[in-house]
C-alpha cells in the first residue's frame, strides 16, 4: 500500500514523497525580488517531496499584492537562483507557482495606477494587501477591474511563457499555473466573473479557453513533463463563484488529460477552509473529476489540498484517491514536517499574526526537530 514517504516521478520530477509544500503568500520580497531571507525559508523546507513557490506574478498588471517575488524583472531571476540553488543543496525539489491575479488587484499596485484587468468589468469584492506610506502592511479593497480586450490575451499569454522559460533559468524544476483560488484565470472558467461574449466567454469550450491557451505555451516552452496546474472547482475565494462547476471541470479534465502535465493541484472545497464547501444549489464530486482526468488518458500526479492532516492524507494516498498532498499552514510551522509526520511528534502552531509581511519572526524562525 503506497505511504506518504514513498517516492514517485510525476511527468518529468523525480520527487522523494508525497508531501508537497502548498503556495503561500508571504509578502516579504520588497520591490519584487526574492531575498536571502526568502532563501533560508525554503531551503529549511527543502525535505518536502515536492516545494511549491508562492504565488510569482508574471507582470506588474499580474501583481496584486506588495512585496509577492515576481518572475518578470532579470533581477528576480537572479533572486530565485538563491532560492532553488538552497533547495537543491538539500535534494529538494521546487517549482514556481506563475501567477496573474486579474481583478484581485489595487491600481497603486498596476502599473502607472491603472485599473486591473479581467474577463469582464465585474469587481472582485476581495481585499488585497498594500503597503502604506508610512510602511505598514494592510489589507484594503481591491479595485475595479476594466475588460480586457481581446487583443490584449495573446500577449498576457505570452508573459506566462516568458514567466516560465525564466523559471528554469533560475533553477526551479518546473512550474504550477495558478488556475485557482479567483484569479484570472479562474475568473476566465467561470459564470461569476466571466461574462464575455467573444470566443472567451459563454460556452464551457469558450470559458477554458485561456487556461488552455496558458496550459500549451507553458507546456511549448519548458516541456509539459515540468508543468503542473493548480486548480479550485468550487473555491468562493476573492468572490468567485460559477453556476454549475461540475460539467466546466469534467471538461477541464479531458482536455487537460491530452497534455502530459507533471501533476494537477486540487483545492477541494473552499480555500482555507471547510472541504465540503458548494456554490449554492450546484453539488460537485471531486472523485467524478479526477476519474473524468484518468478516463480521459491523463497520467499526471493528482495532489489534493485543503486541510489535510497526517491522518487524512495518509488515507487519501492509501487508497489512490490522491498521488500527493499538499500542506500550506503546516509548513508554515513546520520546516520539517516531513519528518514529523514519519516520528508521529507534535506539531508547532502557526502564528497568524506573522502570515503576511515583516521579517524572520513567524517566518525562518519556527524550530525544527535538529534543533531541539
Ligand atoms: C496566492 C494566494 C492564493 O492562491 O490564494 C494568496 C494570496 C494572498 C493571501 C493568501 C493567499
Amino acid at each position: 500500500m503506497t505511504s506518504l514517504f514513498d517516492p514517485i516521478r510525476i511527468g518529468d520530477i523525480d520527487v522523494a514523497n508525497r508531501i508537497a509544500m502548498a503556495p503561500l503568500t508571504r509578502n516579504r520580497s520588497p520591490q519584487a525580488i526574492p531575498n536571502d531571507l526568502n532563501a533560508t525559508y525554503y531551503e529549511q523546507r527543502a525535505t518536502a517531496g515536492l516545494i511549491i513557490s508562492e504565488g510569482t506574478p508574471v507582470s506588474q498588471q499580474g501583481q496584486g499584492y506588495a512585496d509577492v517575488p515576481g518572475l518578470y524583472l532579470p533581477q528576480a531571476v537572479e533572486g530565485w537562483k538563491k532560492v532553488t540553488e538552497g533547495v537543491h543543496q538539500k535534494d529538494g525539489k521546487i517549482v514556481a507557482q506563475l501567477w496573474h491575479v486579474g481583478r484581485v488587484s489595487h491600481v497603486s499596485l498596476q502599473p502607472n495606477g491603472s485599473l486591473p484587468v479581467a474577463p469582464s468589468a465585474v469587481p472582485a469584492k476581495s481585499k488585497t494587501y498594500v503597503i502604506n506610506e508610512d510602511g505598514t502592511g494592510a489589507f484594503v479593497e481591491t479595485s475595479e477591474p476594466r475588460a480586457l480586450e481581446a487583443t490584449e490575451i495573446p500577449g498576457i499569454v505570452d508573459d506566462f511563457r516568458k514567466a516560465a522559460r525564466a523559471a528554469i533559468e533560475a533553477g526551479f524544476d518546473g512550474v504550477e499555473i495558478h488556475g485557482a483560488n479567483g484569479y484570472l484565470v479562474d475568473q476566465f472558467l467561470k459564470t461569476g466573473a466571466n461574462e464575455r461574449t467573444d470566443d472567451y466567454g459563454g460556452s464551457i469550450e469558450n470559458r477554458s479557453r485561456f487556461l488552455l491557451e496558458v496550459v500549451d505555451a507553458v507546456a511549448a516552452e519548458i516541456g509539459a513533463g515540468r508543468t503542473g496546474i493548480r486548480l479550485s472547482p468550487t473555491t468562493p475565494a476573492n468572490g468567485i463563484s460559477d453556476k454549475n462547476p461540475q460539467p466546466l471541470f469534467n471538461y477541464v479534465a479531458e482536455q487537460l488529460a491530452k497534455r502530459n502535465l507533471s501533476f494537477i493541484h486540487v483545492i477541494e472545497g473552499a480555500t482555507g477552509g471547510e472541504r465540503g464547501f458548494q456554490y449554492e444549489g450546484t453539488a460537485f464530486d471531486y472523485d467524478t473529476f479526477r476519474n473524468a482526468y484518468r478516463n480521459a488518458g491523463g497520467k499526471a500526479g493528482w495532489m489534493v489540498n485543503n486541510g489535510y492532516d497526517r491522518d487524512a492524507a495518509t488515507e487519501a494516498v492509501a487508497s489512490g484517491r490522491a498521488d500527493l498532498v499538499s500542506f500550506g499552514r503546516l509548513f508554515i510551522a513546520n520546516p520539517d514536517l516531513v519528518e514529523r509526520f514519519r516520528s508521529g511528534t507534535a506539531l508547532n502552531t502557526p502564528d497568524r499574526d506573522t502570515f503576511y509581511g515583516g521579517g524572520a519572526k513567524g517566518y525562518t524562525d519556527y524550530p525544527s526537530l535538529e534543533a531541539a
